[in-house]
């Protein structure tokens, strides 16, 4: 029993990573599956394909490991956050394609519960804003557009559940329907303060309680995967938002500490203790983790828009074959032109929240070519940071100016973390083990099956591959960013 197998279901791909007892990567697979955008704004996934890739690189990370069942002592589950299904608890069957955290279908829904005034008391009692991103409107979506959805929900007969539940729901055989506080935090419906489902907001949106899954710890007892999987029944002892498992990964457990993960978007989490910051600059007040029943809170940073923009020049532009392609091509780029692009390809998340905003270049001159547009791509990266932590320090003072920690697959750029750290004027530390997501959905497994230290030797663990130091003077920094700022207000105006 020495090893932890870790699933990460996430937006565009589900791996499955499998660590020994020391947490170091023992093997790993990942499968790509289909995106849907059956209308403008709308993203949605199979859930069966969410289900099956699951079941599939799980099984094959430890099949190229040469591991027995035996060897598996616990599973560990992180997954995209908000994304909404809905299925029958008798067939287990999906009554509806999952609808996606990117899917802005349920806007107009939001503006009007905007308009009635509703949106101070879901602030206070969920942390989050009334914006189409949570569960909450989605699900919404569901029961008044399917057929029956809701009488059927009333009396009892289906589940509703973000992507971790889905996937407890599948590994267990319809056993155990079950969240943890992360993902649940997530869904406009649970209430942060009290830790329990929100029966006002329910009611508001006319939501049978029936449908929610039992929220638990992010190391706690999840049930056992049906035998025939594995070959053995293993019990599923950690769950955490792929966020928040970040979090834990990068071992950001003292109150103060930052991490910020650049993938598909770029999402910054300062954990705040126990302390439930309120965001007086429209950021997320939401769960890190929650352990033993006590719960640690993190002020969140949300950007739609991180690595995707280097996925644009790729595939929009065809400027480059290769992400990594951007790094020559920024170093190459002509110091004198000065463009600035904004990123707002799908609206402006935090702290604009503008999901009717569209992208915008400025500064361009007849000598703008493809080495000036990479590095305003990558630079709106630092940028857009840049915005979050400044709300973070004048949301909470104890966030002063720290280190953040990065990681996903956007913190491989050396040009962009250097930029990163200049426009922040703070060090930025990347970690040897970048996987940092998977680290910590098996870490929290570990611990709840024992084989895992304490989070304060764990953190001792963590381990710097390299530190970026802020080396841009202070004057440019700052003319910089307000260059950014205005380029910003000029894009919402053009709305
Ligand atoms: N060397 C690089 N330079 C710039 N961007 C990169 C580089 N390598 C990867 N990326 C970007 O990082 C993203 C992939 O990161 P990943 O963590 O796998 O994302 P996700 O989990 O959201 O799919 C892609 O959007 C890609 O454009
Ligand atoms: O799957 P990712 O890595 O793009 O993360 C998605 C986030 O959880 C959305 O909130």
């Amino acid at each position: 029993m020495t090893h932890i197998l870790a699933i990460d279901q996430g937006t565009t791909s589900s791996r499955a990573i499998l660590f020994d007892a020391s947490l170091r990567v023992v093997s790993s697979a990942q499968h790509e599956f289909a995106q849907h955008f059956p209308a403008s704004g709308w993203v949605e996934h199979d859930a069966s394909d969410l289900w099956v890739t699951v079941a599939g690189v799980a099984r094959a990370a430890v099949e190229k490991a040469g591991a027995r069942p035996q060897d598996i002592a616990a599973i560990g589950i992180t997954n995209q956050r908000e994304t909404t299904l809905l299925w029958d608890r008798r067939t287990g069957q999906p009554l509806h394609r999952a609808i996606v955290w990117q899917d802005r279908r349920t806007a107009g829904l939001c503006d009007r519960l905007r308009a009635e005034g509703h949106e101070p008391m879901i602030t206070a009692r969920t942390g989050l804003l009334l914006d189409p991103y949570f569960s909450g409107s989605k699900l919404k979506w569901l029961l008044d557009n399917i057929d029956g959805a809701r009488r059927r929900a009333q009396r009892g007969e289906l589940a509703f559940g973000t992507v971790d539940s889905w996937l407890i729901w599948n590994l267990t055989g319809g056993k155990v329907h079950a969240t943890d506080a992360t993902n649940a935090a997530r869904t406009l419906l649970y209430n942060i303060a009290e830790n329990r489902w929100d029966a006002d907001i329910c009611a508001l949106l006319d939501i049978p309680m029936a449908l929610l899954p039992e929220v638990r710890d992010c190391a706690d007892d999840y049930g056992r995967t049906r035998a025939d999987l594995f070959g053995r029944e293993i019990p599923i002892l950690g769950v955490a938002g792929d966020q928040q498992a970040a979090t834990v990964g990068q071992a950001c457990f003292a109150p103060g500490m930052a991490k910020s993960t650049y993938g598909t978007g770029c999402f910054a989490l300062l954990n705040t203790g126990t302390q439930r910051v309120a965001s007086r600059n429209r950021l997320l007040t939401t769960i890190a983790y929650r352990l033993d029943g006590r719960t640690t809170y993190a002020l969140e940073g949300s950007i739609f828009i991180a690595g995707a923009v280097v996925q644009w020049l790729r595939d929009g532009l065809g400027l480059i074959r290769q992400a990594a392609e951007t790094q020559a091509l920024a170093e190459a780029a002509d110091p004198a032109q000065d463009l600035v692009l904004v990123p707002a390809f799908t609206g402006l998340g935090a702290p604009y929240w503008r999901p009717d905003c569209r992208g915008a270049v400025f500064g361009l001159t007849r000598n703008s070519g493809p080495a000036e547009f990479a590095r305003a791509a990558l630079e709106s990266v630092g940028f857009q940071t840049r915005d979050l932590l400044d709300a973070m320090r004048a949301d909470w003072s104890d966030a002063a100016g720290g280190v953040l920690r990065v990681d996903g697959g956007m913190a491989t750029s050396d040009w962009t973390m250097q930029f990163l750290a200049d426009i922040l004027g703070a060090p930025v530390d990347r970690p040897r083990v970048t996987e940092t997501t998977a680290l910590g959905a098996g870490y929290l497994a570990g611990l709840q099956a024992g084989i895992c230290p304490a989070p304060e030797e764990f953190s001792r663990a963590w381990a710097l591959e390299r530190r970026f130091e802020p080396a841009m003077a202070p004057q440019q920094r700052e003319a910089r960013h307000a260059r950014w700022k205005k380029a910003v207000q000029a894009t919402m105006q053009a709305a």
